[in-house]
């Protein structure tokens, strides 16, 4: 955290307009004053009010490979600024995501430059499935559900954490789970060599401006964010005109990926498709998950608007193998050879006709299917729409809804795509 703060002087505060657009809240003010007071570098970016929250800009022209933000380590906010009792942070058993959540609930709500920038809490419920009401996640897609179920368990198991080794500051559970939300959506990971002992998932920090930055598909195109031990940088892959928003990348995610960790999902996401694993794991038997485990044929199985992937092909081969087929039998050696590369696609087909004509049949009940769940849970959305205990989730039902369709403009593109 920085240990030097100042009033800007006159000639700094009109300085500091050109970083600011004309309708950005005040409170984003402070947190640009309170970074260039402590030798952040920003060049030609603007923070600006954009139609999906705050955002950066290009003030002015940008070329390609230019440095435009460059944040110091002192401002970054992570391990080293958890007050643990009586020791230091790098021996205790922590777990980064819930300090830095106990940290930032403690100070809520704050004057404090960095925590007061942080979105309300009304617009991490309304916009992130963990805090949908169950009548909305029920109706989502059934990945998302799982995903939210393992984010609520981590989210108890972390606050009680918090409890166990922040009980010297005071926060409620609402706002924790707030502080929980920013830091899912807005830590960046972070590894300096001397993190070397850290377990990966603890490698993350919160980066005051840096965090403004919001996120596009557009991999070779978007902003690169690195460190070094001096702080870390922004540096442009591509040109820009003045007024252009300019993103980083958060990583290559699908949609629903991008609505349960970030609360929204975008409209064109080449990274985008469907994961049929709570749809085609229920197809397979024990020995089926056994066998695809030993692989390592296990995962996600994903349909995009292209293809299926290969694992997702390999799970439904075997998944047409009938469940009391003794695993000595021919079907299993065949698909065994398949598996260690002993024998060809083409050559398995042949040896397996009615077996590879089941495969696509299955793949398509499957399909189905899922129209069929995008069709009902729709509808079920759209009640809930018209239902006024509902009124305030509004944004969230919408949310749900917009997501069935892209599954089925995927599932549409795809059967073009085979035809
Ligand atoms: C690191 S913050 C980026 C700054 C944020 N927009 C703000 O208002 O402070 C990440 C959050 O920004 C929003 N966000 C980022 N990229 C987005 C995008 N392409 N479309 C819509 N919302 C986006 C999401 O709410 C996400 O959880």
């Amino acid at each position: 955290m920085p240990k030097r703060r100042r009033a800007p002087s006159p000639q700094e505060q009109e300085r500091h307009q050109e970083y600011l657009a004309d309708d950005v809240p005040e409170v984003h003010r402070r947190l640009l004053e309170h970074v260039l007071a402590n030798n952040a570098r920003l060049s030609k970016v603007k923070i600006a009010k954009l139609p999906h929250g705050i955002g950066i800009v290009a003030s002015e022209r940008i070329g390609k490979n230019e440095e435009i933000t460059f944040i110091p380590t002192p401002l970054l906010i992570n391990l080293h600024d958890i007050p643990f009792p009586n020791s230091s942070p790098l021996d205790h058993p922590t777990k980064i995501h819930s300090s830095l959540a106990a940290y930032i609930a403690s100070k809520l709500p704050s004057s404090d430059a960095f925590i007061s920038i942080l979105p309300p809490a009304e617009s991490f419920k309304s916009s992130l499935p963990l805090f949908w009401p169950d009548k909305i996640l029920q109706n989502s897609p059934p990945w998302i559900q799982s995903f939210v179920q393992t984010q609520r368990q981590k989210l108890s198991s972390d606050y009680a954490h918090a409890l166990k080794w922040h009980d010297h500051v005071d926060f409620t559970r609402e706002e924790y789970e707030c502080a929980w939300a920013a830091v899912n959506t807005r830590t960046i990971y972070y590894r300096p060599k001397k993190w070397y002992k850290i377990p990966a998932e603890d490698c993350m920090t919160m980066c005051p401006f840096i965090d403004y930055f919001n996120h596009d598909a557009r991999g070779a195109e978007s902003c690169t964010v690195t460190f070094s031990p001096d702080g870390l940088r922004v540096t442009t892959q591509k040109s820009y005109t003045p007024g252009e928003e300019i993103f980083v990348t958060y990583g290559d995610y699908n949609n629903d990926h991008l609505l349960v960790e970030y609360g929204f999902t975008l409209p064109q996401n080449h990274n985008d498709n469907i994961i049929l694993t709570p749809y085609l794991t229920p197809l397979l038997s024990p020995l089926h998950q056994k066998i695809l485990k030993e692989a390592s044929f296990t995962g996600e199985y994903i349909l995009d608007e292209k293809e299926i992937c290969y694992k997702t092909l390999t799970a439904l081969r075997i998944s047409v193998i009938p469940p009391e087929t003794p695993k000595s039998s021919k079907l299993y050696k065949n698909f065994l050879s398949l598996l260690d590369g002993k024998l060809s696609e083409d050559e398995y087909a042949a040896l397996n006709p009615s077996s590879e004509s089941e495969v696509s049949n299955t793949l398509s009940t499957l399909i189905k299917t899922i129209e069929s769940d995008a069709t009902s849970k729709t509808a079920a959305l759209n009640t809930l729409l018209l239902d006024e205990e509902f009124t305030d989730h509004k944004a969230s039902i919408e949310s749900a809804i917009e997501r069935w369709g892209q599954y089925m403009a995927i599932i549409t593109a795809y059967r073009e795509n085979q035809s």
